[in-house]
């Protein structure tokens, strides 16, 4: 036995066991267990499934993904989004969900082709929809983003987007746009979002973001010039905060709250923060 997860596009859907899990647009099936249930049993309830995926196995066991047309009622069960999951619950649970939820979306959205319109096919041990019309493949999007903590000496800046938790300030972050570097996005976002130049920009490392198909790209950066002018309607508000003086921060699994964690703990003489894959 492997013990964790990995990843696989090698499980035939026509093998039966392993565990399952059951996905709806109101997130996870849960009972007093958690979300992982055994596959045959899962089957049998009356869910309206669309497509079934391999996902990966966990200790050793295969873990499929059942995607559902609709939330259904199972007696003793509720459902649960990923967000909870992430903030809640154990982490190699979190990234089992967190890949099925990237699956599941993409399998949602690929069920015909974007260029014909005819119906796609999963292709077996490949994770891949298929058009035979048009000879076309298409593999799970995955979205690139920056986010950076733009920092100037013992102060760093923080932003709020109307979206964020009452309180709540984090660093900024942007997808990137064709024809643009992971730096010229930074830059971008910063210019678009505050109004600040920024230099000395040091790459920290990456994390999954499954909301709904983030890949992080996390950024240290240095002031530069400039007076922040919050962008309309996207930052509410967006400050210098002190090191020693800081708000309410984004949940401690988030690569936001990593980059202000690893910034304080080398301004401080601290340990430095591991990321959470
Ligand atoms: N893990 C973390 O710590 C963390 C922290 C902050 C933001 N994020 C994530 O970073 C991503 C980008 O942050 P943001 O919301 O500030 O982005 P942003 O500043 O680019 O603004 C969002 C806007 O981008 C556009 N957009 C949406 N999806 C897009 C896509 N796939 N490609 C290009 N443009 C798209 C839409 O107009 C949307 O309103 C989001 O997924 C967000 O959830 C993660
Ligand atoms: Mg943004
Ligand atoms: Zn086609």
């Amino acid at each position: 036995m492997t013990p964790g997860w990995i990843t696989t596009t090698l499980l035939d859907n026509d093998t039966p066991g392993g565990w399952a899990v059951a996905r709806s647009r109101d997130g996870f099936l849960h009972d007093t267990n958690g979300p992982l249930f055994p596959r045959e049993w899962l089957k049998r309830q009356d869910l309206s499934v669309f497509a079934e995926h391999g996902i990966g196995h966990l200790d050793g066991e295969p873990v499929y993904l059942l995607e559902l047309n609709a939330p259904a009622e199972v007696p003793d069960c509720s459902w649960q989004g990923l967000r909870a999951f992430m903030l809640q619950g154990d982490h190699t649970l979190y990234k089992v969900l967190g890949y099925a939820a990237q699956i599941g979306t993409w399998a949602r959205e690929h069920r015909f082709c974007g260029s014909c319109g005819q119906a796609m096919v999963q292709v077996p041990r490949e994770r891949a929809m298929y058009c035979q019309a048009c000879d076309l493949r298409s593999y799970p999007r995955i979205s690139p983003s920056m986010i950076v903590l733009v920092t100037r000496g013992d102060e760093i800046l923080l932003a709020r987007s109307p979206r964020f938790v009452t309180g709540v300030y984090s660093t900024l972050a942007g997808f990137a746009e064709p024809g643009e570097s992971a730096e010229d996005c930074l830059i971008r976002e910063v210019r678009e979002e505050v109004q600040l130049e920024v230099k000395n920009i040091q790459y920290m490392g990456s994390q999954c973001w499954p909301f709904p198909h983030s890949m992080m790209l996390g950024f240290h950066a240095e002031y530069a010039g400039g007076d922040i002018v919050p962008q309309a309607d996207e930052i509410e508000d967006a400050q210098w905060f002190n090191v020693h003086d800081l708000p309410p921060l984004p949940a401690s699994r988030s690569i936001a709250r990593y980059l202000i964690d690893l910034y304080l703990a080398r301004r401080l003489g601290h340990a430095e923060p591991v990321l959470p894959g």
